[in-house]
């Protein structure tokens, strides 16, 4: 390619890159101004929502569907994640407490559910982030729910019995993890492996392969094993991208999940129940009297309804020593008629029955 079409090429990039510019303004002053006639509309005492995560997810889609390349959906999606997030912030700047520290997934999952527009606050445990909500100290908190190699994540189920808390998103994050190490660490002599139990878990083959003799030492994240990694000769960590760059580690090994497509769910968790979009899901907890085929009763609907289940869990229900509470999700909104009929159907046989919430079905 020759000097001179160089040259023109990125004469109309720039001149792209104006419009772009001109657009995006635009579009801020626009949110600016669902902002100031969501203010005018308030009735007395009502406090304004401005995150409207239905919405949210009907702007994703719509880019996604009407997108023609060269950018992948995915790529265009995240652009106008981006974009709306700072709209947003326009607004009103969101507080999203996770599960920390820095450099976590679940960091990377409430950023990819977010975008980067947001005030986010790292919390030592799962329990703390549903004590920060619940608090009103922030406006969403983001856990990990399910892993696809590992399975539920107890904390967060067990965490939905004591708190009243609304779920208003999930996001799916495929997790890659890295064997890392830094600057001082001798490489032939790695006599110890850091990482949280379920990371040790997700690489365990891979570890019994390539590290059979090394110690596996199981600690509170990813990102505290990269942490202590950094100032120790003879030690590595299991983690991610994120905790790879945030303390300047590099990879001695790439990919090492045992599973390609090893991916965890997060939810976010709020106190503001969603409307619906059309394509939704449902999580609620019931608990069952302990007698034969209550769990078949508890089924019984949602097949006579064809009502997709995508997940169902068991959990001790904390109130009676062996006796428990199934967690459900399921494909629908909990104000589709349809759905409503199959509630009610579940709550005459139930001990207890708790919707803890509606919400959009994972866009990007
Ligand atoms: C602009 C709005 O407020 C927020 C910002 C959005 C956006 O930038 O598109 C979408 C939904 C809301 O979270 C709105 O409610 O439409």
């Amino acid at each position: 390619m020759s000097e001179q079409e160089l040259k023109a090429l990125r004469v109309r990039i720039d001149a792209l890159d104006t419009k772009v510019l001109e657009l995006i303004s635009e579009r801020a002053r626009c949110a600016q101004e669902v902002a100031r006639v969501k203010m005018a509309s308030l009735a007395e005492g009502e406090v304004p929502v401005f995150y409207r995560p239905e919405r949210e997810a009907q702007v994703l889609k719509r880019v996604m569907e009407r997108n023609q390349g060269p950018l992948g959906n995915e790529e265009m999606a995240r652009l106008f994640r981006e974009i709306m997030s700072s709209c947003l912030a326009l607004e009103q700047p969101l507080k999203v407490a996770y599960l920390g520290p820095e450099g976590t997934f679940t960091q990377a999952a409430a950023m990819k559910h977010f975008g980067h527009a947001v005030i986010s606050k790292p919390m030592a445990a799962i329990d703390e982030v549903f004590r920060e909500v619940a608090a009103g100290a922030v406006n969403f908190g983001v856990v990990p729910v399910e892993n696809s190699t590992e399975g539920a994540v107890n904390h967060t189920l067990d965490s939905f019995l004591e708190h009243d808390m609304v779920i208003c998103g999930e996001v799916e994050l495929r997790i890659h993890h890295h064997l890392l190490v830094g600057e001082n660490t001798k490489t032939d002599s790695i006599s110890r492996i850091y990482s949280h139990a379920q990371s040790l878990a997700q690489c365990r083959k891979w570890l019994d392969a390539h590290y059979p003799n090394v110690e596996r030492v199981a600690v509170s994240s990813n990102a505290e094993a990269a942490k202590r990694v950094k100032g120790e000769w003879n030690s590595a960590a299991i983690a991610g991208d994120m905790a790879a760059s945030l303390y300047g580690l590099t990879r001695l090994a790439e990919k090492i999940e045992d599973r390609p497509d090893n991916s965890t769910r997060f939810l976010m968790i709020g106190n503001q129940e969603v409307p619906p979009t059309g394509d939704d899901k449902t999580s609620i907890i019931v608990s069952m009297s302990n007698k034969p085929g209550a769990l078949h009763e508890l089924l019984v609907p949602f097949h006579d309804n064809g009502i997709d289940l995508t997940r169902i869990e068991t959990r001790p229900s904390r109130s009676g020593k062996w006796t428990y509470v199934f967690f459900i999700d399921f494909v629908g909104h909990h104000r589709d008629p349809l759905i409503k009929g199959v509630l009610e159907k579940i709550s005459q046989e139930a001990v207890a029955l708790k919707v803890l919430g509606s919400y959009p079905k994972a866009v990007l």
